[in-house]
């Protein structure tokens, strides 16, 4: 059998990123709407402020306008909840994005619930996430939401396919399985506690792993063929005082026996922020009662 086909999730996502760019400057010429994104960082987390460094540029590479707020570590909830509802009453942001995990003393629920649903373009609240179970009009979790696009792009139909989520989290687990589900998949949410979770992974035409450790996803775990899209993005000691990223699939192992396979980097990673900028396009559209371009 050949190697899997290795799913590009950096070439997709900067394609997307120039859909949402050619988006932008639409309704900047026929509604003089610029979408505005503000992005929260709370404490000097190190993957944290790269991320929020990266959603800050990528949004002002798209044509969109950006703001970015850089919050003490010991910044108190009550301080934060002002902030939110500051940007909720914002005319100029349409989306907002409280970048995670917050310090110890920020109850992060109490902060995403605060978001005001319209400008919620990371999809956490639950007003987004009882209209995605519902199969309503939401705004969608942006990894979830990526790991769709590439799936698609991969297999086409997604109809009658087994689909396997391996996890659990509100942030990613729940609404790829709501994502599936619209998709008319058979979809089996797998979690620690599933018994002889490598059987179950096994039903899967499409496995998506979402659990947060480097390396579970053994080759065996995968029937022949099927594709894999591994969501971990963990970061493990490489020797010599140096660290390196891997996912939550042995990929090397893997490769041999999958279909068609996403790297980490280089797979879902970069679709979280291009799919960020779409929310936000959209999110936009939505508050100005116009339809958001078909090409996103
Ligand atoms: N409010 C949110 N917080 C967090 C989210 C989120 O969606 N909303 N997701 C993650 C972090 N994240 C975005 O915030 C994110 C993670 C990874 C990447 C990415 O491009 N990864 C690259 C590798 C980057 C590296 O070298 O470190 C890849 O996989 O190729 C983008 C965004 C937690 N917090």
């Amino acid at each position: 059998m050949s190697e899997a086909r290795i799913i590009d999730g950096k070439a997709f996502a900067e394609g997307l990123r120039a859909r949402v760019g050619e988006a932008v400057a639409g309704l900047v010429r026929a509604h003089g709407l610029t979408p505005g994104l503000a992005v929260v960082l709370v404490g000097e987390d190190p993957a944290s402020q790269v991320y929020v460094r990266n959603k800050a540029k990528q949004t002002r590479e798209a044509g969109m306008h950006s703001v970015e707020h850089r919050l003490s570590a010991d910044t108190s909830e009550a301080d934060l909840l002002a902030l939110v509802r500051a940007l909720n009453a914002d005319p100029a942001i349409h989306g907002i994005l409280v970048q995670l995990p917050l310090p110890a003393q920020i109850r992060a629920e109490t902060v995403i619930q605060t978001i005001d649903p319209a400008k919620d373009v990371d999809g956490f609240h639950v007003v987004n996430a009882g209209l995605l179970a519902t199969g309503q009009e939401a705004l969608v979790p942006c990894t979830p939401l990526g790991c769709l696009m590439l799936a698609r792009d991969t297999l086409g139909d997604l109809s009658g396919l087994e689909a396997v989520v391996v996890g659990r989290s509100n942030i990613v687990g729940k609404p790829m399985a709501q994502l599936l589900l619209k998709e008319s998949c058979t979809v089996t949410v797998a979690h620690s506690r599933t018994r002889d979770l490598p059987a179950v992974c096994r039903r899967a035409d499409l496995l998506i792993a979402a659990v947060g450790r480097p390396n579970m996803v053994k080759a065996d775990w995968i029937k022949p063929g099927a594709t894999v899209i591994d969501v971990g993005i963990n970061r493990v000691d490489a020797g010599e005082g140096k660290t390196r990223l891997t996912g939550d699939v042995d990929f090397e192992d893997a490769k041999a026996v999958a279909g068609a396979i996403t790297p980490v980097p280089g797979g879902v990673g970069p679709m979280t922020i291009a799919c960020l900028l779409r929310n936000t396009v959209v999110a936009a559209c939505r508050q100005r009662r116009l339809t958001p371009p078909e090409t996103l």
